[in-house]
């Protein structure tokens, strides 16, 4: 598969880093969703970016997955502010994070974010739904090349917030060996 074709934001964030190299190829077949099938981290409900039971959490709404890109809303909770009414520049960072990590699991591997490139563009009330969505650009190895991006209001409303990542395959051991509860 190539990259999927998406409507992007004309210039991204990526850095040298966050960018796959000549030939890197987004995966033919996405895997079976690790969110269903994995046993330590299925649907787990205490993820400040998508869980249920976390009390301050985000809660990131998956709302679609197609052709290499997936969909989700995200509401801006007061908990969430920076500057009095505005979202926190680190908590949309978080959204990307997760939508970038979403978009890197349904490639079918285990993936932990090693390098996060966010642009804030305009901010983002108290209040607002953010229309998030993100792909992968290519991988390498164990190296995976995501991007993504959040408009306000609607999923053609104003861009906000533009991330680029690269993210590293990992065993499921990771998810364990270091764990402290
Ligand atoms: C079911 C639930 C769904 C879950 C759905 C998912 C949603 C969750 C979304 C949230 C995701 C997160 O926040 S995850 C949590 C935040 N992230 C972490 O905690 C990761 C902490 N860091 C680490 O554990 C480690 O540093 C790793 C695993 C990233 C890499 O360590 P390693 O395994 O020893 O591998 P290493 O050799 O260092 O790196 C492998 C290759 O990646 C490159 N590389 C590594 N880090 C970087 C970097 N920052 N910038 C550039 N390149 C890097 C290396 O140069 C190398 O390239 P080359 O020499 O091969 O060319």
């Amino acid at each position: 598969m190539t990259t999927p074709s998406v409507d992007r934001l004309p210039a991204g964030p990526a850095s040298s880093r966050t960018t796959p190299p000549p030939g890197a190829a987004v995966p033919e077949e996405a895997g079976p969703d690790p969110r269903l099938t994995d046993g330590v981290l299925a649907g787990y409900a205490g993820c400040f970016g998508c869980g249920e039971e976390s009390p301050h959490g985000l809660r990131l709404r998956r709302t679609g997955h197609a052709d290499g890109v997936v969909r989700a809303e995200y509401v801006v909770q007061r908990a969430h502010q920076g500057a009095p009414g505005l979202a926190h520049g680190g908590v949309l960072a978080t959204a990307m994070d997760e939508m970038l990590g979403w978009a890197a699991w349904l490639l079918g591997r285990r993936y932990v974010t090693g390098r996060l490139e966010t642009d804030f563009l305009r901010p983002v009330p108290v209040g607002a739904t953010l229309h998030l969505r993100a792909w992968c650009r290519g991988v390498d190895g164990r190296k995976a090349y995501l991007e993504g991006e959040g408009r306000v209001g609607a999923p053609d409303g104003p861009p906000a917030v533009r991330a680029a990542g690269l993210f590293v395959e990992v065993p499921r051991e990771h998810f364990t060996k270091e764990r402290m509860n």
